[in-house]
């Protein structure tokens, strides 16, 4: 938090910043054959840099590439050991351009840098060395098939990869996705959405300074119909990881199955509980991670807090509690140390996230200060995914009724529980049906525990930890036959 500069500081770096204008394919930046379109810094409106977008013939061209590096196996066939420098010396790079790519950041998504600086860079660059230290020190196996055969179960990597991104964590989604699947040595293709493709493009140019062959990390900006279909389409992808709505994910698995079959893993939405029982401790630590997973970002995580179920008895002190330090969650200026919350994305989602909000609470212009609602369990704020700084707060008279309305939802991505008990915890954990529930605190874990969802939260995987390495490979049984055909002869 020290190193933190001042606003007058950050806009010097924002003002010299050389911005990204182009695709970055085969190991340099090329302009795409798609429209041009300009990528708008979401604060104040204005065009930061316009891009040339790519459509379907880049995607051909890119996935070749991608499948030539592949194949010539000068990445997937390169000692695991040597992969995992060649990232790490990535990471490296990204800590010395770290400043850079924080403003960058801030800038394309509206993120405030606060975060940018000391959550969204440093936790990029700790995704990609994680996956790389982890790849020289994973075995593979031997199946018990008995002393006449001995069958090996290996892990190849599964070829071309499409990365489908979202805008709300342009790096960190970015590193979720590239970090297991580089270092398992795939070729991958990003398309980072259209909103904010200024850091992915960065992060790919660090990457060929570091070391990693044309073909194998290439990022192609444009829009969904013009990238992330021909990509979802294409017959010579091998999988695709996408994180965004649950409506685009479910787009890639019809896209996988008029094509090829690829491989398909989906990171949607969410409509994420925090059930707080009457025997909650310390209501102050309990409002504290309540505001931060509600509010960080503001609000547009997929794993944010969006529903308070709380008991009746602990309702009011605890309301009382969360008011009393949404105080200090400033609004505005992104580039401003000073505030936790910046602007939401763009204008259509500002105008999706206000038409939940109360005629009073609705402002104008991009930024929207965090609010709390007191609702039904049925009320349209307590099911639909807002996205933004909105907390839905539904009181509950019992612990069986907290928990049914947890999972009164069609997601089920993330859930916490806060309670003295040890047995309602492990309980409502397991009762709760979504991929991670955390206890008497809110996060998403960390690199090394996966992260999905349950229901419409998520399909076929998970990122994070080995399992999202696993996720990048395919298994392979090699069955050797051990019996000797001379062995009745007795010769040799
Ligand atoms: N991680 C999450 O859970 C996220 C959820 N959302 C939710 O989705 C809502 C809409 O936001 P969008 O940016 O429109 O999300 P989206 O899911 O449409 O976009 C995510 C990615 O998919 C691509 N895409 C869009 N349409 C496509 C298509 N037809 N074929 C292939 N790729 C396509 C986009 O270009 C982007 O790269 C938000 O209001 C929010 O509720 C948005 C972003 C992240
Ligand atoms: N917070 C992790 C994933 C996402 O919000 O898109």
């Amino acid at each position: 938090m020290s190193d933190l500069l001042t606003l007058g500081e950050y806009q010097a770096i924002a003002a010299d910043l050389d911005l990204p204008r182009t695709a970055f394919i085969d190991g340099k930046f090329r302009a795409g054959s798609g429209a041009k379109f300009a990528t708008i810094n979401p604060a104040t409106g204005d065009d930061l840099v316009e891009i040339s977008g790519c459509n379907s013939d880049d995607v051909d061209f890119a996935v070749g590439k991608a499948r030539e590096a592949f194949d010539q196996g000068g990445w997937s066939k390169m000692h695991p050991s040597d992969r995992k420098d060649v990232l790490i010396r990535l990471c490296k790079l990204m800590t010395r351009n770290r400043r850079e790519l924080a403003v960058m950041e801030s800038l394309d998504s509206g993120k405030p840098i606060l975060d940018c600086e000391t959550i969204d860079v440093p936790e990029t660059i700790h995704c990609i060395k994680w996956h790389a230290e982890a790849v020289d020190k994973i075995y593979d196996q031997t199946a018990p098939t008995g002393d006449d055969s001995i069958s090996m179960i290996v892990r190849e990597p599964i070829g071309v990869v499409g990365a489908v991104l979202p805008w709300n964590f342009p790096l960190m989604m970015l590193a979720w996705k590239i970090g297991p699947a580089l270092a398992a040595g795939c070729s991958v293709i990003v398309k980072p959405a259209e909103q904010t493709s200024l850091t992915a493009l960065r992060v790919a140019e660090l990457a060929h300074e570091a070391g990693v062959p044309r073909g194998v990390l290439q990022v192609l900006p444009g829009d969904g119909p013009s990238v992330g279909e021909p990509l979802g389409m294409h017959m010579d992808v091998d999988m695709v990881s996408f994180t965004g709505s649950t409506e685009t994910g479910k787009r890639f698995l019809r896209y996988a199955a008029d094509s090829n079959l690829k491989k398909i893993v989906l990171e949607c939405g969410g409509k994420n509980p925090a059930v707080v029982f009457h025997d909650a401790e310390n209501l102050d630590h309990v409002a504290e991670h309540v505001v931060n997973a509600a509010f960080w970002n503001a609000g547009q995580n997929c794993s944010a807090t969006s529903r308070l179920i709380v008991h009746a008895t602990v309702k009011a002190p605890l309301l009382k509690r969360i008011e009393a330090r949404l105080r200090d969650w400033k609004v505005g200026d992104p580039l401003d140390p000073g505030n936790r919350i910046g602007a939401l994305i763009d204008a259509e989602h500002c105008n999706k996230v206000r038409s939940f909000l109360n005629k009073k609470d609705m402002g104008d212009g991009p930024f929207v200060s965090p609010v709390i609602y007191e609702v039904g369990a049925d009320d349209s704020k307590a099911k639909d995914e807002i996205f933004g700084p909105v907390l839905s707060v539904i009181e509950v008279a019992t612990n069986n009724e907290a928990i049914a309305v947890a999972n009164q939802t069609e997601y089920g991505l993330a859930a916490s529980v806060f309670t003295a008990n040890t047995r309602r915890a492990i309980r409502a954990a397991r009762d709760i049906r979504a991929g991670t529930v955390t206890v008497n605190c809110y996060g998403e874990g960390d690199i090394s525990t996966p992260f999905g969802g349950y229901k419409q939260s998520g399909f076929g995987g998970r990122d994070n930890g080995v399992h999202a390495h696993d996720q990048f490979t395919e298994l392979k049984t090699i069955w050797i036959d051990l019996t000797d055909p001379s062995e009745g002869d007795n010769v040799g």
